[in-house]
C-alpha cells in the first residue's frame, strides 16, 4: 500500500492558516492533520473548534484531527460537527479507551489512538481490532520541530506484530521529526501514514517535499 502522509497544519499566523491549506488542497497530502492542544495534557494551546471549522471549510482533504487534550470524550461530537473526518485520543487521557472509541465511530469517524513515546503497544492488545488507525508519537507531543525518537522503529514493529497477530486492519501512523531521513525505514518498518509538519511547511518547495514523500 503506498505510503500515505498527513501535513500538519502549523498556523503561525492567519495568513499561513490559509496558504497552508490551500497548498494542501493543491499537494498529494493524503489528510489535513490538525493538533489540538489544551495547554493541560500537553505544555501548549494551538487552537480548538472555530478554527477547525474554518480549516474543513476551506479544506479539500479530510481532516485528521489530533486531540492533545484532557476529557476528549467531551469534545468528540464538536470536533465531528467542525469536520473531523479522523478523530485520535490519547490513550493517557482516556479512562474508558473503549467508550471513547466506541463515541468516534457512532459519530461516523475513523478512531484513533494516539501513544505518547513512553506509552506501550501492549496496552492496545485489547482495543486493536476496533481501531481504524494508532498514531504513534515520535516526539513528545506539545511542539512541531522537535527530533525523531529512535525508539519508534522497535515500536513500529511491535505495533504491527500485534495487529497481524489479532488480524486487524488498523493502520499505523507516526507523528513528530519526520523527514524524508527517517521516512524510508519508517515505511519499511510498517508505517502507512507520516504526519509532518516543520519539515513540509520549512522546505523550499512544500507541494514537492510532499510529493516526495509520497512516493517513497
Ligand atoms: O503534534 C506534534 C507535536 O505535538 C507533531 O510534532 C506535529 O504534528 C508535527 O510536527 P513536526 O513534523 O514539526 O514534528
Amino acid at each position: 500500500m503506498p505510503i500515505q502522509v498527513a501535513p500538519s497544519i502549523l498556523a503561525a499566523d492567519f495568513a499561513n492558516l490559509q496558504s497552508e491549506v490551500e497548498l494542501l488542497n493543491k499537494s498529494q497530502a493524503d489528510y489535513i492533520h490538525v493538533d489540538i492542544m489544551d495547554g493541560i495534557f500537553v505544555p501548549n494551546i494551538s487552537f480548538g473548534i472555530p478554527v477547525t471549522e474554518a480549516i474543513y471549510r476551506h479544506a479539500q482533504k479530510p481532516l485528521d484531527v489530533h486531540l492533545m487534550i484532557t476529557n476528549p470524550d467531551l469534545y468528540l461530537e464538536a470536533f465531528r460537527n467542525a469536520g473531523a473526518s479522523v478523530i485520535s485520543v490519547h490513550i493517557e487521557a482516556c479512562s474508558h479507551l473503549n467508550r471513547s472509541i466506541q463515541s468516534i465511530k457512532s459519530l461516523g469517524a475513523k478512531a484513533g489512538v494516539t501513544l505518547n513515546p513512553h506509552t506501550s503497544v501492549t496496552l492496545l492488545e485489547d482495543s486493536i481490532e476496533s481501531l481504524d488507525v494508532v498514531c504513534l508519537m515520535s516526539v513528545n507531543p506539545g511542539f512541531g520541530g522537535q527530533k525523531f525518537i529512535e525508539n519508534t522503529y522497535s515500536k513500529i514493529t511491535r505495533l504491527k506484530e500485534l495487529i497481524l497477530a489479532k488480524g486487524a486492519k488498523t493502520l499505523i501512523e507516526v507523528d513528530g521529526g519526520v523527514n524524508l531521513e527517517n521516512a524510508p525505514r519508517l515505511k519499511e518498518v510498517g508505517a502507512d501514514i507520516l504526519v509532518a509538519g516543520s519539515f513540509v511547511f520549512n522546505s523550499v518547495d512544500p507541494i514537492q517535499t510532499i510529493a516526495e514523500l509520497k512516493a517513497i
